[in-house]
């Protein structure tokens, strides 16, 4: 057939090429041609500068001229993970067929699409971090989610309104969101421009598909026994990763042995605000130290990413709180014990990504050893959990697998030094396939055949220098210098010449080359058979595999919590379900770790009940430790419902479902909005949704205003929280000592104050939390307002006037329901009913925070009337 006319300089390969690339269009293609992968056009742009290779041009000066970049095949693991950690979605175009089998034009096809969300190259992944894809699904009454680690082969699933997923998006940091392609500006509102999304089709997020695609990869009727059945909205998002899969590529996926439902009711809500203020695994500032920096003393990968998610879902369930305790107790008071553990831990390799390579068929002769080693490890984990007194270890011992017949065919089946890659030949052991042995005896016999031929043909012509060599294009030849050559003998056959040297062959040589390279072929290729074999053998033991990486990531989290409460002197917390919260001598976890040697950290105890003191009011001037104080607060109620033990002399404290805490503005200013507003935003989602269980922390909130602004917000919100009936545990660090006041009107108020010794010109920090307020305030900062509920905006404006007035003169600050009934409500003014109309007809709940402040303002503008 003739050449398309608008192409004529077009060859074949690049017509190939171009073909394959039309169907992915939004990938970098690496095309592999011979021993290279190329790429071509915009790909070669990208890729050279994201790689650091050089970029050149194909065709130069011709029509068809366009820019190529590329690199040895072999470098594939070097620059794969550079192009994906870059963000790029890469599409391996491999060679489908010997291209000493043909004469044509190679056969090329795509291979596996590797995208930021659907890595399996171990150079892409981190040893203790999960490597996440999302898919979201914007459902009629909720927003469905999915998350899958195929390294792992962990699925997980849930739906819940906007801010629920976007605490989940925060815990699990996905690498890539899918996303259906009309709600695109509704993800980025919700959720901010920091994820890396792919739009599908909307006909992907369907739930017969979805359900169709889910029962069939389970080979299950229904999703009941995976308890998500309920979850439309979260079955949709979770089939739509499954289908992604597919297009991916990502066809062998048995380690995906079951989906979970996150449940939302069995772990403390920690919003994103909260998860990013405590610092608990990322910091705003790179180089921080995080609290999963300090406690992390897992020996293991499993144990590692279990540990992040202990930490991202503390429980809320107390049996199981204790159970983890429980444990701890053991371990720390049997160390030899917990050595033990630890030791054996250090032996296992990442079982759950060895065995999610089984099921890819990805894994290679060396990590086959890895895997043996990793489960024979286990075996006196086992034995010692079994005879634990504990009844957690115990039961963790029973159900560890032995994996007795896996280990012992790993055993006699690889090799012992086999290769890291099966091309490399000697990945299965003798005596497993009587060819395999006899072949590989023709193979070696051949060489040393070879060895003796050299020999004896350079006895015989008396040519000393007379080697026997091999390359591709000749196979075995006989090469002789130059100043030899008359001694060669007539039946030689001369197949090259060199500047200094002849090249030739003989009939014996030849045959022994075809025995001994058709024997080494033959190996090769049934090597692979058997390789290919086993692996698909191995598979069988996917759920028993990852049910002990599982196990064995629990115990190495315990060990985990045991050693540093040995290393850094922790007690073991008591938890009940009263509402008292009892901390004595508490640290900061991180903090006391950075203090300098000789630099003591002075430890501080806090009461909290939902009587008599609900809300602490702790005031002090700037570096006084107000922050550090309230952080450690959160800090220990976490590390203690996670299961740990906790920095402090004691702690007793009932359950807590919720923790909240809100810096106020001059740190936050990374949205770009107001930060006085972000502030305010923040602060409203609490107010919100506390509970009587709940633990708030407010730090300098209002302080992005005028000082009476600021006070008077700070004032009400204070006063919300004492008035509301959950009576939530507040503690509240503020530069405003004009607060002070609220202790005589509000019973469940108390001042602290962190000490501090003035001198003549300095002051010397103390950092000592003591009863009492402080006499004189010791900062104003400058910002603007926004959203609240309704009635802290009104009260707060109310407060600013009565303060500003008392400023002049004294006014008596009364209770809020009072204030509302006398100064709003019970006024018959006709205007006021006006404005009393319009209050009650708002929706706080759909209201935006601008909303708010016009409304506000549109209020004030109708008062000052
Ligand atoms: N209890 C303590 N023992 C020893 N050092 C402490 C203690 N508390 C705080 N510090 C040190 O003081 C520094 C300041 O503490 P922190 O940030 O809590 O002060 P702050 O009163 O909240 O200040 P600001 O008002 O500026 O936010 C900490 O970074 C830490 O180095």
């Amino acid at each position: 057939m003739a050449a398309k006319a608008t192409t004529p300089k077009e060859t074949p390969l690049m017509k190939q090429y171009n073909d394959i690339k039309r169907k992915y269009p939004d990938a970098c293609l690496l095309f592999r041609v011979g021993d290279f992968y190329e790429t071509f056009g915009e790909d070669a742009v990208r890729a050279a500068k994201i790689l650091g290779i050089t970029l050149t041009k194909r065709g130069a000066g011709s029509s068809s001229e366009t820019e190529l970049a590329g690199f040895p095949h072999h470098s594939i693991n070097v620059y794969l993970p550079k192009l994906v950690k870059a963000g790029l979605r890469v599409a391996i175009c491999d060679q489908l067929e010997d291209p000493k089998t043909t004469k044509a034009l190679v056969k090329r096809g795509v291979t596996e699409l590797v995208t930021p969300g659907v890595a399996l190259n171990d150079e892409v992944l981190t040893a203790k971090s999960n490597n996440f894809l999302a898919a979201l699904h914007f459902g009629k009454k909720a927003i469905g989610i999915a998350f899958l680690d195929v390294s792992t082969g962990e699925f997980l699933t849930s739906e819940g309104n906007e801010e629920y997923i976007d605490k989940l998006l925060q815990n699990f940091s996905p690498s890539e969101v899918l996303v259906q392609k009309n709600t695109k500006n509704h993800f980025l509102h919700a959720f901010g421009p920091n994820y890396n999304l792919f739009y599908l089709d909307d006909w992907v997020f369907k739930e017969d598909f979805a359900f169709e695609s889910l029962t069939q990869h389970f080979e299950t009727k229904s999703l009941k026994g995976f308890g998500v059945e309920s979850l439309l909205e979260g079955i949709i998002a979770s089939g739509v990763i499954l289908h992604y899969l597919s297009e991916t590529q990502h066809t062998k996926i048995q380690h995906i042995t079951n989906i979970q439902r996150i449940a939302e009711d069995a772990y403390v809500w920690m919003d994103r605000f909260t998860i990013r203020n405590l610092e608990l695994y990322h910091s705003a500032n790179q180089n921080a130290i995080t609290l999963l920096d300090i406690i992390d003393k897992t020996n293991s990968p499993m144990g590692g990413r279990l540990l992040k998610r202990w930490l991202a879902l503390p429980l809320k369930i107390e049996s199981k709180i204790k159970e983890r305790h429980e444990v701890v107790t053991v371990l720390t008071s049997n160390k030899e014990l917990l050595q033990g553990f630890q030791n054996q831990i250090k032996q296992i390799s990442d079982l759950e990504r060895l065995v999610s390579k089984v099921a890819i068929g990805k894994i290679s002769p060396k990590e086959f050893l890895y895997l043996k080693e990793s489960l024979d490890a286990i075996i006196p984990i086992k034995s010692e959990a079994q005879q634990s007194s504990n009844t957690s270890l115990k039961s963790i011992g029973k159900q560890l697998h032995d994996c007795e017949l896996l280990r012992e065919k790993i055993a006699t089946t690889i090799h012992p030094e086999a290769p890291v890659s099966i091309s490399k030949g000697n990945a299965i052991a003798t005596g497993i396939n009587i060819e395999l042995d006899e072949l590989r005896a023709i193979s070696t016999s051949g060489k040393s055949f070879l060895d003796e031929m050299e020999k004896r043909e350079s006895e015989k012509t008396g040519i000393q220098s007379l080697k026997i060599a091999f390359n591709n294009v000749f196979g075995y030849y006989i090469e002789v210098r130059n100043t030899h050559k008359d001694k060669v003998p007539q039946d030689w056959i001369r197949k090259q010449t060199l500047v200094n040297a002849e090249r030739y062959i003989t009939e014996e040589l030849k045959e022994y080359e075809n025995k001994i390279l058709g024997a080494e072929e033959k190996i090769a290729k049934l090597e692979s058979t058997l390789y290919e074999e086993f692996t698909l053998w191995c598979a069988q033991y996917i759920k028993q595999v990852q049910d002990n990486a599982n196990l064995i990531a629990q115990i190495d989290c315990l060990n985990s919590f045991a050693q540093l409460a040995l290393d850094n002197n922790y007690v073991r917390p008591e938890i009940d379900d009263s509402f008292v919260l009892d901390i004595k001598d508490g640290r900061h976890p991180v903090i006391e770790k950075q203090l300098p040697h000789d630099v003591p950290y002075i430890t501080n105890d806090v009461f909290l009940n939902n009587e008599n003191q609900q809300i602490i009011m702790i005031t002090g001037p700037n570096m006084s430790g107000k922050s550090a104080i309230l952080r450690q607060t959160a800090l220990i109620v976490l590390l203690a419902q996670m299961g740990s033990f906790v920095p402090a002399s004691s702690v007793k404290m009932g359950l807590v479902d919720k923790i909240f805490t809100r810096v106020g503005a001059s740190d936050n200013i990374s949205m770009g909005e107001s930060t006085f507003m972000v502030e305010m935003n923040e602060t409203a989602s609490i107010l919100n949704n506390i509970s009587n269980r709940s633990l708030v922390l407010l730090d300098e909130i209002g302080r992005g205003t005028s000082t009476y602004d600021g006070i008077s917000i700070a004032w009400a919100i204070t006063e919300f929280l004492h008035q509301h009936p959950a009576k939530p545990k507040t503690l509240f660090a503020t530069h405003y000592h004009e607060l002070n006041e609220m202790q005589e009107q509000f019973e469940g108020i108390k001042n602290f104050n962190v000490s501090v010794k003035e001198l003549k010109d300095n002051v010397l920090f103390i950092r000592k939390l003591v009863p009492g307020g402080s006499a004189h305030s010791f900062g104003i900062h400058v910002a603007k307002m926004a959203g609240m509920p309704q009635t802290v905006l009104l009260r707060a404006q109310k407060m600013l006037k009565q303060l500003e007035r008392s400023h002049s003169g004294n006014v008596e600050l009364k209770p809020l329901e009072e204030e509302l009934q006398l100064s709003i409500f019970n006024i018959e003014d006709p205007l006021l009913e006006t404005i009393k109309e319009e209050i009650g007809s708002l929706d706080i709940n759909t209201l935006t925070p601008i909303e708010a402040l016009m409304k506000l303002s549109e209020l004030k503008k109708l008062l000052d009337k």
